[in-house]
């Protein structure tokens, strides 16, 4: 079969992309998807936070190779199989970032690629609900101009947002801390504590995931189909000059036939930031170093693909409570800033900091084996260095969830500067990503972060009133962890039990091809007439929040991007 656009996963992005393009009824499109139609899946619907699908068939579990620093402890990466991809099974909450960070993409390269312009796709995209008065009397706080509502995704606060007094010790508490609570988290400056929404729609009380908010207004639409099976490889035209064609790409059924389906315009990769790279290093587009091991054909030579995979590092404490707090999940966030973590340190530390960053990069690029040059790491990391200490983004998160009988604290840091890879393993498993997390590898500076995140959540957990509601800290204990513990402390708790957050980007990131890019400011790989990368693996630098929210936005843009071409 040939349609206009095909698109290679029903994913967070790619059901966005496919409702869009497919508005046009001029217009086909086809999306290959491995996973199945779960719109009616209990362990999807529910807003409980209890991520019931873990160990369901609807999850990709990927395995890494571990860090160094890590020991022998491998992590587990974590991804949505279905239609709906990771919104379908993620924790739903919905916070976009700071705005010098969207604003940094352009200055990265990416015209056109800045906080006002994708701010108008998230409104766009939005349809947000405002919270009941008892929601509000609960913690719930919102600016209506900072949210769209005639878009397909409903966005909006659980009724299980708690009805104890969690909520105003914590302000309270954060308040002392020098966190003050804001209005809206979503507003482009997300410093201080609130409550965040969720994709959810509260009065069915369900999950709102891509295929619920696009799918589903679509799925009449007869120039619109969504096929079972797994995108192999990208197939090239025999066009002449240097830009290389596609036509199409191969999938495998279920029943494991290899299928050619064919594309008239373009093909659209929207299956991951785990999973992009292998289609394109599959089909001949990568580093010429990793595909030569591999045995494949060099079609484009660019060595970014799969690099800069950057997560979040989280970890968590228990506390015990003195009673039990009424209410389900506790969305509240707190962001600090890198004053707010390190205090009077924080000018030494920029300016020390500042001087290792040609270290750090000529590390990661040793990390890559040259993949990215040195010069190319360094120039990006110092757009990090500068939104940390001189825009002043958030640095961290702090998110409790409350378990019943305790309080889960887990926190995180948004910029690390340590990036792993994800890479084809072996030319035929294209189901198994080789992923290299490089987890504090870069700079010890990224544990002296989460060393400093935690450190204000520890104290967060021992100050008044907050600190009321607390029997004991569970793990590591107080005993492992005194409230006064060392840097070496904090470093052997962090390393023996630090995660990755599940939170994605970067792996075919939209930049320059010398910067180590892989799609441009079109979303186009470069290198390519007709190949667009859209989902988390073109966001290029990480940001602050979580990373589903932004990828709608970059969606929304991007399907912008692609009808402005559509003749
Ligand atoms: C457990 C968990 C909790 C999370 N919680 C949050 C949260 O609370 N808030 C937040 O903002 N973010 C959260 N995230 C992250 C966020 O959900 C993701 O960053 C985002 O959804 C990724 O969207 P995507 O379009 O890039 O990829 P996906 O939504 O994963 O879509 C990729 C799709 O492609 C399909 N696919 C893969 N390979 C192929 C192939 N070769 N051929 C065909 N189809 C293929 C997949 O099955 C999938 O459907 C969480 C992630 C996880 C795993």
């Amino acid at each position: 079969e040939t349609f206009d656009y095909v698109i290679a996963g029903a994913g967070t992005a790619g059901l966005v992309i496919a409702n869009r393009l497919s508005s046009n009824p001029a217009i086909t499109v086809a999306v290959v998807e491995t996973g199945d139609d779960v719109r009616q899946n209990a362990d999807v619907q529910t807003i409980n936070f209890s991520f019931t699908s873990f160990n369901t068939s609807i999850n990709w579990l990927y395995p890494s190779v571990t860090s160094a620093a890590l020991g022998s402890r491998n992590l587990t990466y974590r991804a949505g199989k279905a239609w709906g991809g990771t919104s379908s099974v993620n924790g739903m909450v919905y916070i976009r970032g700071d705005k010098a960070q969207y604003d940094a993409w352009e200055d990265l390269g990416n015209k056109g690629w800045n906080w006002d312009s994708v701010f108008s796709y998230y409104k766009k995209g939005e349809h947000f609900i405002t919270p009941t008065s008892a929601q509000i009397a609960n913690g719930a706080t919102y600016d209506a101009s900072a949210h769209g509502t005639t878009g397909p995704l409903d966005l909006g606060f659980p009724f299980t947002v708690s009805n104890s007094s969690f909520h105003d010790k914590a302000r309270d508490t954060w308040k002392v801390l020098g966190l003050d609570s804001i209005t809206d988290l979503n507003s482009g400056d997300s410093h201080g504590f609130d409550t965040a929404p969720m994709t959810l729609d509260p009065p069915a009380g369900v999950r709102e995931d891509s295929a619920r908010a696009y799918y589903t207004p679509a799925e009449a639409r007869s120039n619109l189909k969504i096929i079972k099976g797994t995108v192999k490889r990208i197939t090239w035209a025999d066009a002449p000059g240097r830009t290389a064609v596609a036509n199409g790409f191969e999938y495998v059924t279920p029943s494991g036939e290899l299928v050619k389906i064919g594309a008239r315009k373009e093909v659209v990769l929207s299956a991951s930031a785990y999973r992009n790279p292998l289609i394109l290093e599959g089909s001949g587009v990568g580093n010429p170093k990793i595909l030569s091991k591999l045995g494949i054909k060099i079609k484009v030579k660019l060595p970014g693909v799969g690099e800069s995979m950057q997560d979040h590092n989280i970890i968590a404490m228990t506390y015990a409570l003195k009673s039990s707090l009424d209410g389900g999940r506790i969305p509240y966030a707190t962001l600090p800033t890198a004053q707010d973590v390190f205090g009077n340190k924080t000018a030494s530390l920029a300016a020390s900091t500042s001087a290792k960053l040609a270290e750090w990069a000529k590390a990661l690029s040793d990390l890559s084996d040259g993949a990215i040059s040195p010069s190319a790491i360094e120039k990006r990391f110092r757009i990090q260095h500068d939104l940390i200490f001189k825009k002043n983004v958030t640095v961290g998160e702090l998110f409790p969830t409350n378990t019943g009988t305790g309080i889960l604290a887990q926190f995180w840091t948004s910029m690390p500067f340590s990036w792993g890879s994800v890479h084809l393993g072996s030319k035929d498993k294209f189901n198994e990503p080789s992923i290299t997390p490089n987890l504090f590898s870069a700079t010890d500076f990224d544990l002296d972060m989460l060393a400093a995140v935690g450190r204000l959540s520890q104290k967060s957990f021992a100050t008044p009133p907050l600190s009321d509601l607390i029997a004991d800290n569970v793990s590591p204990g107080y005993s492992k962890l005194p409230l006064n513990a060392s840097d070496d402390q904090w470093g052997t708790f962090l390393k023996g039990n630090v995660l990755n957050a599940l939170h994605v980007v970067g792996s075919c990131s939209m930049l320059p091809r010398e910067l180590g890019g892989v799609v441009d400011e079109k979303v186009t790989v470069h290198g390519t007439r007709n190949v667009r990368v859209v989902d988390a693996s073109i966001i290029p630098m990480q940001l602050s929040g979580h990373t589903m929210a932004p990828v709608y936005a970059v969606a929304e843009k991007a399907a912008d991007i692609i009808l402005a071409e559509w003749k």
